[in-house]
């Protein structure tokens, strides 16, 4: 074993950073094992140098982020400060210096990981993101090297622990929005600004790195199709609940049936509480993978939190030490297909929605002929009456967003219509 320790630079030293510094110093024989040489932390990069960090020789401490990826003797950075500058600039001076970087930060990479790989190539070294996506499930590597000689045409599943948190929470114990949201941020699942999981941009950031990854082109977190959970109510819960189904936040992406094109999609849906993705709680995530020759696979574990995000990041860095000492690079970026990206109105989904409507004779008729203007057909109708006024919960068959959108618009308009909630997408493909 080589005794001259790789070093490497932490920047950021929060939810996710202190559990990698923790790990690093608690395991430092067997990494060394693994590797064939030790590995030592040899800067790490705060903003309040003051607080203490137990585990972690303040010596080590900097608020110099950039002069500490820059320094000659830095073999591997792990960034985990989040967002995207100076994240981007700070990863790009790093490879510049020569450095592989490991990385945890699916907002950047999601953005502009086409800059990031160019880089890594230019320098002739690593760039590795396990942890960006579905915290500690392996996915990203298995979707890299074990499934490159197969063809994806499917990937979808529950990309983000602090939405499924609160959903879980709402539908287990009826707990409110805020509180369960709270509750996900005292765990450490929520990004610095909880803004990015409540309205959909972190799972739509890890659907566009999935995308990209299965199907061999490029998908930035634009081109995704977002929705978040802002919206779904107590009501919409309890109304999934009387239909036997959960709401959860799903990311569909798709190979389209062209060959030429791919979708992907962020936005809640009610799923059956037989699904195998409806027994997803907490902040676990849960990806099925479906690929031509092995079929569907299921990608199941804790999908946020400082140690489950932190055990992606050792494995990176492990790998990236590896091939620094055996003076290789692993897998670039793979983005040949150069498919195109479609637009969410040509996605087939099924709905849910509630109309409130005046209770009385033809309104059903009426109601049913808008649908069957637009080409959506009607799975189920349940109603439900109240003092004049009724709620007619229904269900469609599968439809295009353009033409449920175009049925709702027009729905609005009947006079016998009150009001129309719970618009909801139903899956119940696994
Ligand atoms: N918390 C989680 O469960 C997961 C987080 N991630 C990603 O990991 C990254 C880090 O997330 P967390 O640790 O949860 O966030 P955090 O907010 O707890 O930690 C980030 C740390 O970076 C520091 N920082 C920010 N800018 C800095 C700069 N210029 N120089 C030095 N330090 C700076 C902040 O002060 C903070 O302590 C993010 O990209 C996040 O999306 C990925 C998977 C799961
Ligand atoms: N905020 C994210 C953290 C992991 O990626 C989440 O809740 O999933
Ligand atoms: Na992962």
């Amino acid at each position: 074993m080589r005794t001259q320790p790789l070093k490497v630079a932490l920047l950021g030293c929060g939810v996710v950073g202190s559990e990698v510094a923790r790990i690093m110093t608690t395991h430092a024989t067997d990494l060394a094992q693994r590797i064939g040489a030790p590995v030592e932390l040899a800067g790490v990069a705060v903003r309040r140098p003051g607080r203490v960090r137990e585990g972690i020789d303040p010596a080590l401490l900097t608020t110099d982020a950039e002069g500490l990826v820059k320094r000659g003797d830095i073999d591997v950075v792990v960034e985990v400060i989040g967002g995207i500058e100076p994240a981007r600039s700070l990863i790009l001076a790093a490879m510049e210096n020569g450095a592989s970087v490991v990385s945890a930060n699916k907002a950047l990479l999601a953005e502009d990981g086409a800059t990031l790989h160019a880089a890594a190539a230019k320098h002739g070294v690593d760039l590795y993101y396990e942890a960006s996506v579905a915290g500690a499930i392996p996915l990203l590597r298995p979707l890299r090297e074990s499934l490159a000689g197969d063809k994806v045409n499917r990937v979808l599943g529950i990309v983000n622990g602090t939405t499924n948190f609160i959903l879980d929470r709402m539908d287990s114990t009826g707990a409110g929005f805020a509180e369960a949201l709270d509750e996900a941020t005292q765990l450490g699942y929520a990004e610095a600004d909880p803004t990015a999981d409540i309205e959909g941009f972190d799972a739509a950031a890890k659907a566009a790195i999935l995308a990209g990854l299965a199907f061999h082109t490029r998908v930035t977190a634009a081109d995704v199709y977002r929705e978040g959970i802002t919206e779904v109510t107590a009501a919409d819960v309890a109304s999934a609940r009387t239909m036997d189904c959960v709401v959860k936040l799903l990311a569909i992406c798709e190979r389209g049936a062209d060959g030429t094109s791919v979708s992907a999609r962020v936005h809640p849906a009610m799923i059956p509480r037989s699904h195998p993705l409806a027994s997803v709680r907490e902040a676990y995530n849960a990806v099925f993978v479906e690929s031509e020759a092995a079929g569907s696979l299921m990608f199941y574990g804790p999908g946020a939190g400082g140690a489950p995000t932190a055990s992606a990041v050792l494995g990176d860095l492990v790998a990236v030490c590896r091939n620094k000492l055996s003076e290789t690079t692993g897998p670039g970026e793979s983005a040949y297909a150069n498919l195109s990206v479609r637009p969410v109105g040509e996605a087939v989904t099924r709905y849910h929605l509630n109309l409130d409507v005046a209770d009385k004779p033809g309104v059903l008729a009426s109601v049913a002929t808008v649908f069957a203007k637009h080409d959506v057909s009607i799975d189920t109708v349940r109603q439900q009456g109240r003092d004049g006024d009724a709620t007619l919960v229904i269900v469609t068959h599968s439809a295009t967003d353009a033409a449920l959108s175009a049925t709702v618009a027009e729905l609005r308009g009947l006079e016998i219509v009150r009001d129309i909630a719970g618009i909801m997408r139903v899956e119940t493909q696994g």
